[in-house]
């Protein structure tokens, strides 16, 4: 069978997937076509003409990509602040806006030397794996409670540590137990956390419902419980000077940072917004 322009099947996939409701056709359909040809996006126009199999094999996962399958899900990694991780079913897909905490929390300990963090609500081991990737010198402590999301976590962590980066200690545990990381009471200089935050019943896309797992997704009390908890475990943690950086639901703007200065051991609490102007993450320094 003759080679046909990769363009054309470029278009045809936008089509699909712009039909079938895909927020962001163009570069779903390019990063499919880039998986499937194994180069990156950006090499994508030096490649004018495809096989047969490749047209057929970019159109599999176009039409896997239509039933709303995450994009992550298809290439089975997801990049974030810096790292590839390794993703798929039973774990949460690292979002874009939590690379905001990433960029704070690094700041934060600048000038620190082995700084101790921690990552309450790891799943895939985003948040500890790219600061210990930007921080060799860094003691890095990562916990969840689902033993999926911490299956993908280890996997994650092996990979990194096998590519040269310091190991993250991680553990199984829930983030409302008052016992959790004990032994690092007082001792800490930067929390981050990514908890689930959505208050049941919200309006989500068919790539969050049907495929993030609900309990990394959906909080009760209005989506703030796990909010709360990781507060508590932040003012047990840190010690004076420390910092914690909780991201949060868009509607919780004045909610979560209210609730983290109803803390008094927290001060210059501070709410941060994403590149869409949205409420984002919530700030604050153990006095
Ligand atoms: C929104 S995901 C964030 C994952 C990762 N930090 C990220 O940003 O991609 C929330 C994670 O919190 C975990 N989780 C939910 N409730 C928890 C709890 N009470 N204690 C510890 N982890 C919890 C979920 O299993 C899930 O992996």
């Amino acid at each position: 069978m003759k080679r046909q322009p990769l363009r054309l099947a470029i278009l045809e996939a936008m089509r699909i997937l712009e039909d079938a409701g895909v927020s962001s056709p163009r570069a779903d359909a390019e990063l499919i076509a880039a998986h499937v040809l194994g180069v990156d996006r950006g090499r994508l126009p030096l490649v004018p003409l495809v096989d047969p199999p490749v047209v057929e094999a970019i159109g599999k996962l176009v039409a896997q990509r239509a039933k709303r399958v995450p994009l992550q899900h298809l290439t089975g990694w997801a990049g974030f602040a810096g790292i590839t991780l390794d993703v798929g079913p039973g774990v949460f897909i690292p979002r874009p806006e939590t690379e905001l905490l990433v960029e704070w929390g690094l700041r934060h300990i600048h000038g620190r030397e082995y700084p101790v963090v921690v990552d309450l609500c790891t799943g895939s081991g985003a948040l500890a794996l790219a600061i210990a990737h930007e921080r060799p010198d860094a003691v890095v402590y990562a916990v969840d409670i689902d033993p999926n999301a911490l299956a993908w976590a280890r996997h994650n962590a092996d990979k990194q540590a096998a590519a040269g980066d310091t190991p993250i200690r991680l553990y199984s545990g829930d983030v409302g137990d008052n016992t959790i990381f004990a032994e690092l009471d007082g001792l800490v200089d930067l929390v981050v956390c990514n908890p689930p935050y959505v208050p049941p019943g919200g309006d989500l896309p068919p790539e969050v419902v049907d495929f993030d797992p609900p309990q990394a997704v959906f909080a009760p009390d209005g989506g703030l419980a796990v909010v709360r908890q990781a507060v508590a475990t932040a003012c047990r943690l840190l010690k004076r000077g420390g910092g914690v950086a909780i991201e949060h639901d868009d509607t919780h703007g004045s909610a979560a940072p209210a609730l983290v200065a109803s803390r008094k051991v927290l001060t210059d609490v501070r709410d941060h917004h994403d590149l869409a102007g949205r409420p984002r993450f919530v700030t604050a320094l153990r006095g």
